[in-house]
């Protein structure tokens, strides 16, 4: 039994004075199934006043003792997310669970895109708070990191743009209420998508360290990402679907089935760092768990070798056609995909699964993305590569066609002649297409990039997806 909240004493007088009882009632989280947990409460009753009190005195000490549970969250609602139910999904079901926890808040319903990611940088006091809450989905999440992120490296002098600075971890914990349309974040971190199962995590303070992606083009930071960074088919199926916004949630699934008719490939290059020692592989079969020994063993690391130099490690390169190229920096486990796009990657091993799929037919492209909706091996095809990596670029072709000129005809005449081949391929429509990079959920505005994976930068409340008990109560459910 954890005991989460503030015990709610009674001195019963009124209507059961005449039964002279006490009563004390403690309130608890219970496991159920699909990792949902719930509140449930158990009621000592006491026929002397002074023992009841003592019982609760003494419990309210033990939870005093419980310094890493947060007493004061800011929390901000996207009203759009999802199925525009965040505000109803907060009022209903998480604020109720705050209050009887004795967390305090202050609650901001967004009124703009970006307005949580820019009160956060520049306005917000982060002093009061112990943590900051999202309601909202993989884009609300976004948008908080990215103004957390972007205000503690401000304040420790460090710079964004520069692939060299180690970053400054944040200190303030992040809890998401999922209430979006994918919810990966939430799923991939606590094993559902249920408000009142995230609220509960919150409230018992749990610390879940996550790895977070920078993005860069040349020299400038474009944007962090902590899920998925996906060229070709998961960029063309977010490109679709932002023009179908009014569907809600719907919208992937459209987009996505039109997005895999087209089936457009493109080429570039992609070169990547490995990841070394005991970081595992996308194809072993050690899924990320809670407490999981490899996230564990990278903090460990951390603390010996800060900053490792990566200045004599080898660059493997790939050049070919490609119908997706995912970078997935956790498992990207949700609905849709209930054991993700890459099954083992970990949540915070400062690595990222870098997954190729190479030019196919549809019938075989069709056949891995159905693998991810059931128990077979998606990398086992042919034409789909994937590696841990620690860092990695990708040049689209069309660029190509200009760095090779810059590279290997210093002359005019040479740029000149390749221009022209560039032009002419256009022409004849032969020429590749550029996709957009999906970050997140977000389209960037750049298709040259470079990536760099930053160990543990932010911390959740969650603590992994826990272990399935061997035994379960077939009666359990999960929806409230
Ligand atoms: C044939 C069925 C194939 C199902 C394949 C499902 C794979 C799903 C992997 C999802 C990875 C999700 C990674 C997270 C991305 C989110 O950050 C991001 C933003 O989320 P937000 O809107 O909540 O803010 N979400 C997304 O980019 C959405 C990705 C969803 C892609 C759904 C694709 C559906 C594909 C359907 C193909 C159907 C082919 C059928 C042919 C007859
Ligand atoms: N008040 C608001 N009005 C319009 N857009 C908003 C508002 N608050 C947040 N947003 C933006 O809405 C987008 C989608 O939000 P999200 O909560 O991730 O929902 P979904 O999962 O449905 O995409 C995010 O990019 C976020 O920046
Ligand atoms: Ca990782």
């Amino acid at each position: 039994m954890i005991l989460i909240m503030q015990v709610t004493f009674y001195l019963v007088f009124g209507i059961m004075w005449h039964f002279h009882l006490c009563f004390s009632a403690v309130f608890y989280v219970e496991r159920m199934r699909q990792h949902c947990w719930r509140c449930s409460n158990v009621t000592f009753h006491c026929s002397e006043h002074s023992m009841c009190l003592l019982w609760v005195q003494t419990i309210r000490e033990q939870l005093a003792l419980l310094t890493n549970r947060p007493k004061n969250l800011l929390v901000y609602i996207n009203p759009y997310g999802g199925k525009q139910r965040g505000k109803q999904i907060y009022d209903h079901k998480v604020a109720p669970i705050f209050s009887r926890a004795s967390v305090s808040t202050d609650v901001i319903v967004t009124e703009r895109a970006n307005h949580a990611r820019d009160h956060l940088k520049t306005e917000a006091d982060l002093k009061k708070y112990d943590g900051v809450v999202c309601v909202g989905g993989d884009g609300m999440f976004s948008e908080m990191m990215h103004g957390l992120v972007s205000r503690t490296q401000r304040e420790a002098g460090v710079d964004e743009n520069s692939m060299e600075e180690t970053l400054m971890p944040c200190g303030l914990r992040i809890g998401i209420i999922p209430a979006g349309s994918t919810d990966c974040i939430c799923y991939a971190t606590v094993g559902s998508n249920d408000p009142v199962t995230s609220a509960l995590h919150i409230v018992v303070g749990d610390s879940q360290p996550m790895d977070v992606c920078s993005v860069h083009n040349e020299d400038s930071f474009l944007r962090y990402s902590v899920s998925l960074l996906g060229y070709g088919f998961y960029g063309d199926v977010l490109t679709d679907s932002e023009r179908k916004r009014w569907m809600g949630p719907a919208r992937y699934d459209i987009s996505g089935v039109k997005t895999f008719l087209s089936h457009r490939y493109y080429e570039g290059t992609v070169s990547f760092l490995p990841a070394e020692g005991d970081s595992g592989t996308p194809r072993d079969k050690m899924q990320c768990r809670s407490g999981c020994s490899i996230c564990l063993q990278t903090s460990s690391d951390q603390l010996v070798s800060k900053n490792e130099d990566s200045c004599g490690d080898t660059w493997t390169v790939i050049r070919g056609k490609f119908l997706a190229i995912n970078a997935a920096s956790m498992s990207c486990a949700c609905p849709r995909s209930p054991k993700g796009l890459s099954p083992s990657a970990h949540l915070a091993d400062g690595t990222t699964d870098l997954i190729l799929v190479r030019k196919c037919s549809r019938l075989n492209f069709l056949c891995h993305l159905l693998r991810h909706t059931n128990k077979e091996d998606q990398f086992d095809h042919s034409f789909v590569e994937v590696y841990r990596v620690k860092q990695f670029r990708f040049t689209p072709r069309y660029q190509e066609c200009d760095s090779e000129v810059d590279l290997r005809e210093s002359g005019a005449t040479g740029k000149r002649f390749l221009s022209q081949i560039c032009r002419e391929h256009r022409a004849c429509g032969c020429m590749p297409s550029q996709s957009n990079w999906n970050c997140d959920g977000e389209i960037l505005p750049h298709t040259a990039i470079q990536v760099l994976v930053h160990s543990q930068l932010i911390k959740l409340f969650a603590r992994g997806i826990e272990e399935q008990p061997v035994f379960e109560d077939p009666y359990a459910q999960c929806a409230i």
